[in-house]
């Protein structure tokens, strides 16, 4: 049987020795590095490291909390902000969506194809047009609208939901409410947003309009950390398709769809694989 696999992740103020004393770490415990990824972003002087690594002979510190025990020395000497779990943990997540449903299906797709690096644990919507399609998926959907006056108790429901489902990940799946500066505070760094648009081009509300009527020759899709102020969070991924003076707005939607799904996927796996790490006001992402 396979060695189980591991996953460590890393950040920290940049200085030498940072990946010696990693490597070095694994070495003394007979640990085997499958795959290391490193960046040292010059400018803001912090450094990214993502390390799968598997029991590489005998001496190998058995299960998860004797390694976190083994490392946290080390972790403690070179000031590390640091993360380890089993390679094949997936994150439980949320997914909120309004009337366009084409990215959770894809995501609900995804999921049941062993093909989605996270887990659905549920999903919420302010309309109740996806319940018959989560249900069928056999996963919790839960209507909250939102009443006048009501968006700060409708947040309080959607925490709750994440909260009674153990989710750490929140996903907007073209969910098209604006959360409040306090809601995307508490799920800062752990909230995903799709936008239908290649930011910064076209933020806000009907994108595909604005394009259209801008005569663009190329559309696209951003997916991005979700911040107080909208449409300006950390961007994770991007994708774009030509279009032409024949597409019309029916058909640049019809385009858009395909690359939203994708960009979205894309960066809800690079969360669950623990390739992500925001750096500032942008992302590092490893391949
Ligand atoms: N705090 C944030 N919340 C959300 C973000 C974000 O970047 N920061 N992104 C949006 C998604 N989105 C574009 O990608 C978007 C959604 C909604 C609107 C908008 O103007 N909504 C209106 C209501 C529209 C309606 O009811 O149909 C509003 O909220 O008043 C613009 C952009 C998700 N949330």
């Amino acid at each position: 049987m396979e060695p189980r696999r591991w996953i460590l992740t890393l950040t920290c103020e940049d200085r030498v020795g940072i990946v010696a004393g990693v490597s070095g770490f694994l070495s003394r415990n007979q640990g085997f590095i499958v795959d290391s990824q490193q960046y040292a972003d010059l400018e803001t002087g912090r450094f990214f490291m993502r390390v799968v690594f598997q029991r590489g002979g005998g001496g190998f510190p058995d299960g998860a909390d004797a390694l976190r025990e083994a490392f946290a020395p080390v972790a403690g000497e070179l000031a590390l902000d640091w993360s380890l779990s089993p390679a094949d943990h997936r994150p439980r997540a949320v997914i909120a969506v309004s009337k366009g449903l084409h990215c959770l299906h894809d995501l609900l797709h995804r999921a049941r194809s062993g093909a989605l690096s996270v887990e659905i644990a549920a999903v919420v919507s302010n309309h109740a047009a996806a319940r018959e399609l989560v249900e069928w998926h056999g996963i919790d959907f839960h209507h909250l609208p939102i009443e006048p006056g009501g968006r700060a108790a409708q947040e309080q429901a959607l925490l709750g939901v994440m909260a009674d489902a153990d989710a750490e990940l929140l996903v907007l799946a073209r969910y098209m409410q604006v959360l409040s500066e306090d809601l995307a505070a508490r799920v800062s760094g752990r909230c995903i947003n799709i936008h239908h648009s290649f930011l910064p081009g076209f933020k806000g509300a009907k994108p595909y309009h604005r394009a259209h009527a801008r005569g663009v020759k190329l559309i696209g899709a951003t997916a991005h950390f979700v911040t107080g102020d909208l449409d300006e969070g950390p961007i994770i991924e991007q994708a774009v398709e030509r279009v032409d003076h024949r597409d019309d707005i029916d058909a640049l939607v019809r385009i858009g769809r395909d690359i939203e799904a994708q960009v979205l996927a894309r960066a809800v796996n690079a969360y669950g694989e623990r390739r992500l790490f925001l750096n500032g006001g942008k992302t590092v992402v490893f391949r």
